[in-house]
This record gives structure tokens, sequence and C-alpha cells, in this order.
């Protein structure tokens, strides 16, 4: 491990805090930030980032919030994030003047980094040892947990790029604190010190009826592999799914589970979908979804006057169960809208969405309905839960704000 020069932090009080430079370069930190890091305490570093000459400047609310989002590839992830950032505002970019092949989108709150660039065998390295970027020896989770742990206390990392065009690692990308840190892809919940790092956490549960149908409708017809081939890679990746993706979906605070409709007896069409998202209770800064009445079990069918529905029409069900042996509550959705604007009829009904005015989850959905899975239960519950963490995230800032007068008090 590389030595570092220790400085002194002239000013810790002000937005700008004169520094000396430094000849760091220990595990990817940006240089001059690591100075706060090792010699300073934690209060005065969180939300610096790296100015010109040798000044950092620190943002005086700078906290970041971790989301970890994990599910296999192909099972909507990007599409998630789409939703997220929208609910925050404004689109998500690339790092600009950056590698072209990066995988990070940056908005103004949000950050969303990909665990693939983690991965510490390329493609080549991983067919000579035998082992698929599923396989936990195919990544560096020391590397993993010290960049989410540096950006969570507001120090700038050098993050590695994986790059799925050439399957090579690429030169490292400087990523900023961000307001919010997603953090998305295979393993966001597989190390415990990772996952002792979230704030909240998301598993998208695709049953495999339904991600083979997914894979066939992008991998197919948008990229032009054959059946087989499809079939194949599903194949190859299940034992390494089932033994180390799977298994973090009992960590999540929220899952998205994806299957065949129940509505079409024996239907194997893998178009219409039951859509359960799954809550945890107790979780902090979270309140999860109720329809009606919150802790009751209620069964609805909500077509009829105010609802279009065709066949095999939509069915909602709402109450509370067992996940993991941790108490959640579930709500559920069966069949899909013929017409998105009538939304708001099943919006008005929901509780505890965490929107700021009536009709936003609506609005939302309207304004993505070319998204994949808008006219179901998938782009509902995700547009849902974009909703809570904007709450989440508002709630942490001002209990942040709100501590300095607390401590007062002692
Ligand atoms: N809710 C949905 N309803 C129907 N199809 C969907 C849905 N979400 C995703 N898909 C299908 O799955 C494909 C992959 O979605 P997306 O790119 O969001 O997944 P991903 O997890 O980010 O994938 P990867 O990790 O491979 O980049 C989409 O092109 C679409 O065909
Ligand atoms: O499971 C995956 C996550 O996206 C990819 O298969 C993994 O990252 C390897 O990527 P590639 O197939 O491009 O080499």
């Amino acid at each position: 491990m590389a030595t570092c020069n220790v400085y002194t932090i002239q000013s810790l009080n002000s937005s700008t805090c004169s520094i000396s430079t430094s000849t760091n370069t220990h595990l990817g930190f940006h240089q001059k930030q690591l100075l706060f890091y090792t010699t300073s305490n934690t209060t005065t570093m969180r939300g610096c980032s790296g100015g010109g000459g040798n000044s950092i400047t620190c943002s005086a609310d700078g906290r970041t919030v971790v989301i970890g989002l994990a599910a296999d590839s192909g099972c909507g992830k990007s599409t998630f994030m789409r939703r997220l950032t929208s609910v925050f505002g404004g689109g998500a970019e690339p790092p600009k003047g950056g590698n072209p092949d990066s995988n990070t989108l940056i908005s103004d709150t949000t950050t969303v980094i990909c665990l693939d660039d983690y991965h510490s065998l390329d493609r080549t390295g991983r067919k000579k040892k035998g082992v698929t970027a599923l396989d936990p020896r195919a990544n560096d989770f020391d590397l993993m947990y010290e960049q989410v742990k540096a950006l969570k206390d507001g120090i700038a990392v050098d993050k590695p790029i994986y790059n799925h065009v050439t399957g090579l690692l690429d030169p490292p990308e400087l990523i900023k604190p961000p307001k919010i840190l997603v953090i998305e892809g295979l393993h966001p919940m597989y190390d415990k010190r990772v996952r002792d790092l979230l704030d909240f956490s998301i598993y998208l549960d695709i049953s495999n009826e339904v991600k083979f149908a997914w894979k066939i409708q992008r991998d197919m017809a948008e990229r032009g592999h054959s059946l087989e081939s499809i079939k194949a890679s599903i194949g190859a990746r299940k034992p390494d799914f089932d033994a180390y993706i799977d298994p973090q979906k009992q960590y999540a605070d929220a899952v998205i589970e994806v299957l065949p409709t129940q509505l079409i007896p024996d239907d194997n069409e893998g178009k219409i979908l039951r859509v359960r998202l799954i809550m945890k209770e107790g979780v902090e800064y979270f309140t999860p979804v109720y329809l009606f009445d919150e802790g009751s079990t209620i069964s609805w069918i909500p077509c009829g006057r105010k609802l279009t529905c065709s066949y095999p029409g939509i069915k909602f069900f709402y109450g509370p169960d067992a996940y993991f042996s941790h108490e959640v509550s579930v709500l559920e959705m069966d069949g899909q809208f013929d017409r998105l604007d009538e939304l708001i009829y099943v919006e008005s009904h929901l509780s505890s969405i965490s929107t700021k005015f009536y009709g936003e989850v609506t609005q939302q959905m309207l304004k993505h309905a070319d998204f994949p899975g808008s006219n179901n239960g998938t782009g509902l519950f995700q547009t849902i839960i974009g909703m809570k963490i904007r709450d989440l995230y508002e709630q942490i800032v001002a209990t942040k704000a709100a501590a300095p007068s607390k401590a007062k008090k002692f």
C-alpha cells in the first residue's frame, strides 16, 4: 500500500479548506481528498470535492445517500434508473468528456454507478479461469467497499471502468460524491461491508419465464442473437445466479417481483404480468405504501365505471406477509392498463406514496409511456419506489439539518 503525507486542514468551518499537495495513490481516492480521509474527522470531510491548485470545496450539507439496486442482467435496472432520475427532474448523462463507454450516469442529484466496473477479471480473464461475471471471484469487493465508503463520506474516487464493448478494464474515471449515489448491478448486497453502507436497497426479482421473454425481446429482436444462444446464455448463468445473485433479495428493503399473470390459466406468452411490491416493515425513513386501509388484507378489481379494462382485466391485492422471516407489506397488481391516464383512479386509492402533489405518479407514468412496463405494475411500482427514495433522501437531509440544534440541548 502506498504511503501518504499528512497535512493540516487550516479551516474546518469555512466552505473552502486550504491544504498542501499530496503524493498519495492509495486505492484510487482522488489525491487531495484522501488527506481529509486520513487526517481529519469525518464530519469535516463530508461533501468535499477537489478544486484547482491546493484547495478543496466542502458543501455544508454534504451527505451522500447510498441506494443499492440489484438484479440480473437484462432485468430492467436501466429502465428503473431512468424512472428514478426523472422523479428528481432532469435526465442523466455519462460523465462529460470522459470514456464514451463509461457505464456511469450523472444528473444534478444522482450518480448511478454500475458495479460491473468492479469486475477484477476482464472477459478473457474470466474465460481463462472458467468463471462467470456473477462469481464473486471475478469481482473486487475490497475496492467496491473502499470506494462506496469514500463517496458516502464525501470523498471523490477514481473508479475503474469495465468496458462492455471491448470486454476490457479501461483506465479509471473520477467520480465525485453526489447527493444520491445509486450502485446498481449484480452484487450491491453481496458483501456485508457494502451492504451496511446502503441507506436503502431494492432487488428486481424477475421470474425465469419473464426473464426469458424479455431476453428474447431484446437480444433476438434488437441484437440479432439466436434463440439457441439466448437459451444457452441463460442456462450458463443460472447456477451462479442462484448461488450469488438471487440470495441478495433477503436483504432488500423493497423487492419488485415479476411473475406471469394468474388471470389467464396456463399463460405462457409472458406479456401480461403479475407484479408484487414487497416492502419491509420497520425500515428507517421508509413507510410502506398501502391500498385503502393500512394493515388490512384487500383484493380489488378496479375495472368498471372508472377504469377501462379489456381481457383479462386488472386485479390488485394488498396485505401483510412474511418474507425471509421479515414482516412485510405486499402490494400486487396483475394485468395491464388499457388507458394510462386512468391510472389516476388507482393512484387516488393508494396511500403513503410520497408524492408532492395529487396525480404525480400518473404524471410520471404518462411522461414515460414509451418505457418498457409503463402499462403494468413494473412501471407503476418502479415509479412509486422512485418517490419513496426521494422522500427518504429528503428525510435524511432534514434530520441532518436538525441535528446541530438537537446537539445544543445537551
Ligand atoms: N418492465 C418491463 N416490461 C417489459 N420489458 C422490459 C421491462 N423492463 C425491461 N424490459 C426488457 O428488458 C430489456 C432490458 O432492460 P434494461 O436495459 O432496463 O435492463 P438492465 O438490467 O439494465 O440490462 P443490462 O444489465 O443487460 O444492461 C429491455 O430492452 C426490455 O426489452
Ligand atoms: O452480467 C453482466 C452484468 O451486466 C455482464 O454479463 C457482465 O458484466 C459481463 O459483461 P460482458 O458480457 O459485456 O463481458
